[in-house]
Protein backbone atom coordinates (compact mmCIF):
# COMPACT_ATOMS: atom_id res chain seq x y z
CA UNK A 1 0.00 0.00 0.00
CA UNK A 2 1.84 2.88 -1.14
CA UNK A 3 2.81 5.72 1.39
CA UNK A 4 1.64 3.50 3.65
CA UNK A 5 4.27 2.80 6.04
CA UNK A 6 6.01 5.82 6.88
CA UNK A 7 5.78 9.38 7.76
CA UNK A 8 2.10 10.77 10.10
CA UNK A 9 -0.98 8.78 9.83
CA UNK A 10 -2.81 11.93 10.56
CA UNK A 11 -2.16 15.34 9.01
CA UNK A 12 -4.97 17.63 9.34
CA UNK A 13 -4.46 21.37 8.82
CA UNK A 14 -6.89 24.17 9.10
CA UNK A 15 -9.92 22.48 9.01
CA UNK A 16 -12.77 24.13 9.51
CA UNK A 17 -16.30 22.49 10.04
CA UNK A 18 -19.63 24.73 9.95
CA UNK A 19 -22.57 23.64 10.30
CA UNK A 20 -25.24 26.07 8.99
CA UNK A 21 -24.68 29.23 10.86
CA UNK A 22 -22.66 27.04 13.81
CA UNK A 23 -18.99 27.19 13.32
CA UNK A 24 -17.80 23.79 14.98
CA UNK A 25 -14.44 23.37 14.18
CA UNK A 26 -12.11 26.80 13.25
CA UNK A 27 -8.87 26.23 12.39
CA UNK A 28 -7.60 22.10 13.61
CA UNK A 29 -3.95 21.78 12.91
CA UNK A 30 -3.10 18.28 14.46
CA UNK A 31 -0.40 15.76 13.33
CA UNK A 32 -0.70 12.13 14.38
CA UNK A 33 2.36 9.90 13.85
CA UNK A 34 2.63 6.18 13.58
CA UNK A 35 2.00 4.15 17.11
CA UNK A 36 0.82 7.35 18.96
CA UNK A 37 -2.31 7.80 21.18
CA UNK A 38 -3.87 10.42 21.31
CA UNK A 39 -6.65 11.61 23.60
CA UNK A 40 -9.00 14.49 22.65
CA UNK A 41 -10.40 16.18 25.91
CA UNK A 42 -12.79 18.99 25.91
CA UNK A 43 -16.28 20.09 27.09
CA UNK A 44 -19.26 18.88 25.29
CA UNK A 45 -19.62 20.64 22.14
CA UNK A 46 -15.90 21.65 21.73
CA UNK A 47 -16.25 19.61 18.51
CA UNK A 48 -14.37 16.47 19.22
CA UNK A 49 -16.51 14.02 17.60
CA UNK A 50 -17.06 16.63 14.79
CA UNK A 51 -13.31 16.39 14.24
CA UNK A 52 -13.05 12.46 14.50
CA UNK A 53 -15.86 12.27 11.85
CA UNK A 54 -13.94 14.47 9.36
CA UNK A 55 -10.91 12.45 9.58
CA UNK A 56 -12.98 9.44 9.09
CA UNK A 57 -15.25 11.11 6.08
CA UNK A 58 -18.38 10.73 8.19
CA UNK A 59 -18.55 14.50 7.51
CA UNK A 60 -16.55 16.93 5.11
CA UNK A 61 -14.90 19.50 5.20
CA UNK A 62 -15.22 23.21 4.96
CA UNK A 63 -11.87 24.30 4.68
CA UNK A 64 -8.62 23.34 5.20
CA UNK A 65 -7.74 19.28 4.49
CA UNK A 66 -7.02 16.06 6.41
CA UNK A 67 -4.68 13.24 5.18
CA UNK A 68 -4.47 9.60 6.42
CA UNK A 69 -1.27 7.70 5.36
CA UNK A 70 -0.63 10.91 3.01
CA UNK A 71 -3.84 10.78 1.18
CA UNK A 72 -6.71 12.01 0.86
CA UNK A 73 -9.98 9.99 1.87
CA UNK A 74 -12.74 11.68 -0.06
CA UNK A 75 -13.68 14.92 -1.75
CA UNK A 76 -11.41 17.78 0.05
CA UNK A 77 -10.83 21.45 -1.07
CA UNK A 78 -7.59 21.45 -0.98
CA UNK A 79 -5.81 25.19 -1.27
CA UNK A 80 -9.07 26.32 -3.32
CA UNK A 81 -9.45 22.68 -5.89
CA UNK A 82 -11.69 20.21 -5.16
CA UNK A 83 -10.08 17.15 -5.27
CA UNK A 84 -12.68 14.17 -6.07
CA UNK A 85 -11.55 10.18 -4.79
CA UNK A 86 -13.66 7.63 -7.26
CA UNK A 87 -15.84 5.45 -4.77
CA UNK A 88 -13.49 2.42 -5.07
CA UNK A 89 -10.45 4.77 -3.63
CA UNK A 90 -12.70 6.04 -1.21
CA UNK A 91 -13.74 2.39 0.05
CA UNK A 92 -10.10 1.32 0.06
CA UNK A 93 -8.72 4.12 1.80
CA UNK A 94 -11.82 4.11 4.03
CA UNK A 95 -10.79 0.71 5.25
CA UNK A 96 -7.77 1.69 6.84
CA UNK A 97 -9.57 3.32 9.53
CA UNK A 98 -11.17 1.53 11.95
CA UNK A 99 -13.88 3.39 14.23
CA UNK A 100 -15.67 2.30 17.49
CA UNK A 101 -18.99 4.30 18.74
CA UNK A 102 -20.56 5.27 21.83
CA UNK A 103 -22.94 2.77 20.35
CA UNK A 104 -22.07 -0.65 19.59
CA UNK A 105 -24.64 -1.27 16.55
CA UNK A 106 -24.27 -4.79 16.07
CA UNK A 107 -26.45 -6.77 13.79
CA UNK A 108 -28.64 -8.58 16.58
CA UNK A 109 -29.57 -11.48 13.94
CA UNK A 110 -26.01 -12.36 13.39
CA UNK A 111 -23.70 -14.40 15.35
CA UNK A 112 -20.73 -12.50 17.01
CA UNK A 113 -18.11 -14.03 14.36
CA UNK A 114 -20.65 -13.20 12.02
CA UNK A 115 -20.80 -9.29 12.78
CA UNK A 116 -17.02 -9.55 12.41
CA UNK A 117 -16.14 -11.52 9.26
CA UNK A 118 -19.18 -8.92 6.93
CA UNK A 119 -17.11 -6.06 6.37
CA UNK A 120 -13.77 -8.26 5.23
CA UNK A 121 -15.90 -10.58 3.19
CA UNK A 122 -18.30 -7.92 1.79
CA UNK A 123 -15.75 -4.88 1.37
CA UNK A 124 -12.35 -6.33 0.89
CA UNK A 125 -13.88 -9.39 -0.79
CA UNK A 126 -11.90 -11.93 1.25
CA UNK A 127 -13.03 -15.83 1.49
CA UNK A 128 -15.01 -17.22 3.93
CA UNK A 129 -12.15 -18.81 5.47
CA UNK A 130 -9.52 -16.32 5.14
CA UNK A 131 -11.79 -13.87 7.34
CA UNK A 132 -13.06 -16.21 9.73
CA UNK A 133 -9.70 -17.51 10.68
CA UNK A 134 -8.88 -13.59 11.71
CA UNK A 135 -12.15 -12.99 12.82
CA UNK A 136 -12.03 -15.95 15.45
CA UNK A 137 -8.15 -14.47 16.23
CA UNK A 138 -9.32 -11.40 16.98
CA UNK A 139 -12.28 -12.30 19.24
CA UNK A 140 -9.92 -13.88 21.25
CA UNK A 141 -7.65 -11.28 21.53
CA UNK A 142 -10.82 -9.49 23.03
CA UNK A 143 -11.30 -11.98 25.39
CA UNK A 144 -14.55 -13.08 24.29
CA UNK A 145 -13.78 -16.66 22.05
CA UNK A 146 -16.18 -18.63 23.41
CA UNK A 147 -18.82 -16.23 22.34
CA UNK A 148 -18.42 -16.55 18.55
CA UNK A 149 -21.71 -18.25 18.34
CA UNK A 150 -23.58 -16.16 20.37
CA UNK A 151 -25.88 -12.96 19.55
CA UNK A 152 -25.43 -9.54 20.71
CA UNK A 153 -28.55 -9.10 22.44
CA UNK A 154 -26.97 -12.54 24.68
CA UNK A 155 -24.03 -10.15 25.60
CA UNK A 156 -23.18 -7.61 28.53
CA UNK A 157 -22.72 -4.03 27.18
CA UNK A 158 -18.66 -4.28 27.66
CA UNK A 159 -19.03 -7.45 25.68
CA UNK A 160 -20.59 -6.36 22.63
CA UNK A 161 -17.97 -2.79 22.56
CA UNK A 162 -15.59 -5.65 22.65
CA UNK A 163 -16.77 -7.20 19.48
CA UNK A 164 -17.33 -4.03 18.54
CA UNK A 165 -13.45 -3.46 18.48
CA UNK A 166 -12.46 -6.65 16.93
CA UNK A 167 -15.14 -5.66 13.70
CA UNK A 168 -13.27 -2.81 13.28
CA UNK A 169 -9.69 -4.29 13.41
CA UNK A 170 -11.14 -7.31 11.29
CA UNK A 171 -10.26 -4.31 8.46
CA UNK A 172 -6.35 -4.29 9.75
CA UNK A 173 -6.46 -0.86 9.86
CA UNK A 174 -3.50 1.23 10.56
CA UNK A 175 -5.89 3.78 12.71
CA UNK A 176 -8.02 3.66 14.98
CA UNK A 177 -10.78 6.12 16.56
CA UNK A 178 -12.86 5.73 19.15
CA UNK A 179 -15.20 8.05 20.18
CA UNK A 180 -16.44 8.04 23.71
CA UNK A 181 -16.26 4.01 23.97
CA UNK A 182 -17.17 3.85 27.28
CA UNK A 183 -19.84 6.42 28.06
CA UNK A 184 -22.61 4.30 27.22
CA UNK A 185 -21.50 1.27 29.63
CA UNK A 186 -22.42 0.51 33.03
CA UNK A 187 -19.37 1.59 35.26
CA UNK A 188 -18.12 -2.34 36.03
CA UNK A 189 -18.17 -2.50 32.57
CA UNK A 190 -16.12 -0.23 31.39
CA UNK A 191 -12.46 -1.71 33.11
CA UNK A 192 -13.06 -4.53 30.68
CA UNK A 193 -13.05 -2.18 27.35
CA UNK A 194 -10.22 0.04 28.63
CA UNK A 195 -7.86 -3.20 29.03
CA UNK A 196 -8.42 -3.85 25.64
CA UNK A 197 -7.67 -0.47 24.39
CA UNK A 198 -4.91 -0.73 26.69
CA UNK A 199 -4.05 -3.84 25.07
CA UNK A 200 -3.92 -2.30 21.47
CA UNK A 201 -2.23 0.85 22.06
CA UNK A 202 0.30 -1.25 23.65
CA UNK A 203 0.60 -2.74 20.05
CA UNK A 204 1.76 0.48 18.42
CA UNK A 205 -1.60 1.00 16.83
CA UNK A 206 -2.07 4.75 16.13
CA UNK A 207 -5.49 5.39 18.15
CA UNK A 208 -7.52 9.17 18.34
CA UNK A 209 -9.56 8.86 21.59
CA UNK A 210 -12.34 11.24 22.03
CA UNK A 211 -12.58 10.05 26.29
CA UNK A 212 -13.38 11.24 29.63
CA UNK A 213 -11.65 8.40 31.16
CA UNK A 214 -8.90 10.75 32.85
CA UNK A 215 -7.02 7.73 33.80
CA UNK A 216 -6.99 6.40 30.30
CA UNK A 217 -5.87 9.36 28.90
CA UNK A 218 -3.22 10.19 31.76
CA UNK A 219 -1.63 6.61 32.02
CA UNK A 220 -1.82 5.22 27.82
CA UNK A 221 -2.16 8.60 26.07
CA UNK A 222 1.60 9.64 24.20
CA UNK A 223 -0.35 13.16 23.88
CA UNK A 224 -3.64 14.95 25.34
CA UNK A 225 -5.24 17.51 23.02
CA UNK A 226 -7.50 19.83 24.67
CA UNK A 227 -10.11 21.57 22.47
CA UNK A 228 -12.25 24.55 23.14
CA UNK A 229 -14.95 26.20 21.01
CA UNK A 230 -13.51 24.53 18.25
CA UNK A 231 -9.92 25.22 18.88
CA UNK A 232 -6.89 23.59 20.67
CA UNK A 233 -5.96 25.28 23.55
CA UNK A 234 -3.54 23.02 24.57
CA UNK A 235 -1.34 20.11 23.83
CA UNK A 236 1.26 17.90 25.23
CA UNK A 237 2.36 15.09 27.25
CA UNK A 238 -0.97 13.83 28.86
CA UNK A 239 0.82 14.79 32.75
CA UNK A 240 1.28 18.23 31.58
CA UNK A 241 -2.08 18.91 29.99
CA UNK A 242 -3.97 16.66 32.81
CA UNK A 243 -1.68 17.42 35.54
CA UNK A 244 -0.88 21.00 35.50
CA UNK A 245 -2.74 22.78 32.98
CA UNK A 246 -1.70 26.02 31.97
CA UNK A 247 -5.18 27.07 30.54
CA UNK A 248 -8.14 28.29 32.52
CA UNK A 249 -10.47 26.71 30.61
CA UNK A 250 -8.76 23.06 30.22
CA UNK A 251 -8.30 23.65 34.42
CA UNK A 252 -12.14 24.78 34.93
CA UNK A 253 -13.21 21.70 32.51
CA UNK A 254 -10.83 19.12 34.15
CA UNK A 255 -11.78 20.42 37.92
CA UNK A 256 -15.38 18.87 37.19
CA UNK A 257 -14.25 15.59 35.67
CA UNK A 258 -11.59 14.50 37.68
N1 LIG B 1 -24.85 16.99 12.13
C1 LIG B 1 -24.95 18.08 12.87
N2 LIG B 1 -25.81 19.06 12.58
C2 LIG B 1 -25.90 20.19 13.34
N3 LIG B 1 -25.14 20.41 14.43
C3 LIG B 1 -24.25 19.46 14.77
C4 LIG B 1 -24.11 18.26 14.04
N4 LIG B 1 -23.15 17.51 14.63
C5 LIG B 1 -22.71 18.20 15.70
N5 LIG B 1 -23.38 19.39 15.78
C6 LIG B 1 -23.15 20.43 16.79
O1 LIG B 1 -21.78 20.74 16.76
C7 LIG B 1 -21.31 21.02 18.07
C8 LIG B 1 -20.11 20.15 18.38
O2 LIG B 1 -20.57 18.82 18.47
P1 LIG B 1 -19.58 17.60 18.78
O3 LIG B 1 -20.42 16.37 18.86
O4 LIG B 1 -18.47 17.63 17.82
O5 LIG B 1 -19.04 17.99 20.22
P2 LIG B 1 -18.25 17.12 21.27
O6 LIG B 1 -17.11 17.95 21.74
O7 LIG B 1 -17.94 15.78 20.70
O8 LIG B 1 -19.31 17.00 22.43
P3 LIG B 1 -19.74 15.72 23.36
O9 LIG B 1 -18.62 15.50 24.33
O10 LIG B 1 -21.00 16.19 24.02
O11 LIG B 1 -19.98 14.56 22.42
C9 LIG B 1 -22.48 20.83 19.02
O12 LIG B 1 -23.06 22.08 19.28
C10 LIG B 1 -23.42 19.96 18.21
O13 LIG B 1 -24.76 20.18 18.59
Amino acid sequence: MSGAATGPVIQAQDVHKSFGSLEVLKGIDLTVDRGEVVCLLGASGSGKSTFLRCVNHLETVDRGFILVDGQLIGSDLVQGRLQQARPPVVAERKSRIGMVFQQFNLFGHMTVLENVILAPMRVKKESRAVAVERGVRLLERVGLGAKRDSYPSHLSGGQQQRVAIARALAMEPTLMLFDEPTSALDPELVGEVLDVMRDLAASGMTMVVVTHEMGFARHVASTAVFLSEGRIIEQGPPEKVIGAPTHERTRSFLGKVL
